[in-house]
């Protein structure tokens, strides 16, 4: 009864989902656009295209503002919604007018700076772009620089390309800004300054990376923040350190603070909770279920896993013991080479095969994936993290579906996820494939190269929910039991014990205030897991974001700089 009380607050009650338009009656046509943008907007979306309704309020309105000196702008709107073309279009109309006019040229530099979070979403923003200039005559151009490139192949590419229109992580570009001579005099002209993901790179992890860019540049430029959320805490700063003549263009409703109204309309969103040693064939069922919906129709799914680790052990299980078809994996340990070839397999417009990319969450923001699933294994971090994971489905009014994978101990995360709120509880049958699967990846134990993948597994698991303790608020002797549940979902026997730990990992165990031993038998060695009664502050992302000297004035630029 207890159990169902606590639940019972993480269900909408909203039966049913609404299916609101995302599409105004405007069409790209009929706006005084330049013919060669037309052109390229008319390939890649098609012809007559109409504007969603962030679109036609944000493209609207900066094509009729006549003044040079353009307010600050907050973009939100929800995932799959078209943000990317409602801040890419009027920054390429202007480009294209200054070049009618003859204004634009090479040598003056980059008239606009785009950053994003990650590598992979800077190439896709670097393609829409392209897109939309196919027709420019090479008048105006656009490039980028992100990790995955060595820096000289950075340099060469800008130089072949003298862009207007600069797509940048933060960190490879504060690289080239502190080691590459002359890079900070390339930005000097910069007039608009714009961050998609916005809310991500105000965080404790990019900030002060994208302050010490935007300390670089010669003159205040136009700021355009665009995000399909901006918590409570981000907007206020943002509000605090834009000008004073911002202004907010918001499609997402006023009453939308809870997550699951911020999720794109046509997503069902569902809970499946499962025991750790069931982890393995809960897995498998869904993805069986997930890939083959709709009368057998192929789909494909995306599967968030929160560590490296853990996605790996899991992928290599599946893949190449159980031959499953169709899986691939995503993440930063990944060569660069195969990093940019699978998240362009699944992105849309790909040849649309049955298919599972297991991912972290590089692959959670901005990516323009085609999938019809999205599987979140374990908690996400916060709100807006969760949005933008189930936003990879259900873009642009496709239905889709989001399943949330938990655990008994990572429901106690949710209860402090406020308003993350999800339209139904769904039970999840073992496939009768499993068999042959489970036959299959019997004995994984025995060969070096898994067993050593299990290790680092189990490691990971362990260092994850250590970080989540104060979340969580459980001894660390549970999260043990818990992640020897999973290991032991793929068939594990009892009797082999559990692989050892890290001297670090135990060492951080055996640091909490409270110790109790838990004596067990191991593969190799015997070990102690000491289980912390002392709740553990997670504060990473929780940090202030105060005290960054951020957007006020400009005082000159950093010493490290050319
Ligand atoms: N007016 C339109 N008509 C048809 N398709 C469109 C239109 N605008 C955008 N699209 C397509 O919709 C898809 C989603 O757009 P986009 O990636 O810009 O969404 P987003 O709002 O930025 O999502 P996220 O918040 O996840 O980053 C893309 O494939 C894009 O080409």
């Amino acid at each position: 009864m207890l159990r169902l009380r606590s639940l019972s607050g993480w269900f909408g009650r909203t039966r049913g989902l609404r299916r609101l338009s995302i599409f105004t009656d405007v069409r790209f046509q009929d706006l005084a656009i330049d013919p060669r943008l037309l052109r390229g907007l008319e390939v890649a979306l098609g012809p007559g295209a109409r504007l969603t309704s962030v679109q036609q309020q944000a493209i609207l309105r900066q094509l009729e503002d006549p003044c040079q000196k353009r307010p600050d702008l907050l973009l939100q709107a929800h995932t799959g919604t078209g943000k990317t073309i409602a801040f890419l279009l009027p920054v390429l109309q202007r480009l294209l007018a200054l070049e009618a006019d003859g204004q634009v040229q090479a040598a003056k530099g980059v008239f606009a700076l785009v950053l994003a979070p990650t590598r992979e979403l800077v190439l896709q923003l670097a393609k829409v772009a392209s897109g939309l200039l196919l027709y420019s005559g090479g008048q105006v151009r656009s490039s980028f620089v992100a990790g995955g490139f060595s820096m000289q192949e950075d340099i060469e590419r800008l130089k072949a390309d003298a862009p207007h229109i600069l797509f940048a992580t933060p960190w490879r570009l504060v690289h080239h800004l502190q080691s590459t001579p002359h890079f900070v005099r390339a930005l000097g002209s910069i007039e608009v300054f714009l961050l998609d993901e916005a809310d991500r790179l105000l965080d404790p992890v990019f900030i002060h990376k994208v302050d010490y860019i935007f300390r670089c540049l010669s003159s205040r430029p136009q700021m355009v923040l665009c995000s399909a959320t901006f918590s409570e805490h981000i907007r206020k700063f943002a509000m605090r350190s834009l000008r004073a003549n911002l202004e907010v263009i918001s499609t997402v409703e006023a009453d939308a603070a809870k997550a699951h109204l911020e999720v794109a309309q046509p997503v069902d969103q569902v809970l499946v909770r499962y025991e750790p040693q069931k982890f393995l064939p809960v897995l498998h069922a869904l993805l069986v279920k997930e890939m083959l919906v709709n009368k057998g129709e192929p789909k494909r799914v995306l599967v968030i896993f929160p560590t490296v680790r853990w996605l790996q052990f899991f992928y290599v299980l599946l893949k190449h013991r159980a031959n499953m078809p169709g899986l691939l994996a995503l993440h930063r340990s990944l060569a660069d080479d195969r990093r940019r070839s699978r998240a362009f397999r699944f992105s849309r417009g790909a040849p649309a095969t049955m298919g599972a990319l297991f991912a972290t969450d590089v692959a959670a923001r901005g990516m323009d994936f085609d999938v019809h699933t999205v599987i979140q294994v374990g908690p996400p971090e916060d709100r807006e993290q969760y949005v933008h994971r189930a936003g990879r489905t259900g873009r642009l009014e496709s239905s889709g579906r989001s399943i949330l994978l938990l655990n008994p101990l990572e429901e106690r995360i949710l209860q402090e996820l406020n308003g993350l709120q999800l339209h139904r509880e769904e039970a999840v049958e073992e496939d009768e494939s499993f068999s042959s699967v489970e036959n299959n990846i019997h004995g994984w134990w025995e060969d070096a190269g898994l067993s050593a993948s299990g290790h680092l597994f189990f490691a990971s698991a362990i260092a994850y929910y250590l970080n989540e303790l104060g979340r969580l608020r459980v001894k660390a002797g549970e999260v043990v039991q818990t992640v020897s549940g999973l290991l032991q979902s793929t068939g594990l026997p009892k009797e082999f014990g559990l692989p050892a730990i890290p001297r670090g990992l135990a060492d951080r165990l055996r640091q909490k205030d409270e110790l109790v031993a838990v004596r067990t038998e191991t593969v190799r060695e015997r070990w102690d897991v000491l289980s912390a009664l002392t709740p553990h502050p997670s504060a990473r992302r929780r940090a202030a974001v105060g005290g960054i000297w951020w957007f006020g004035q400009c005082q000159g630029k950093p010493s490290a700089s050319l």
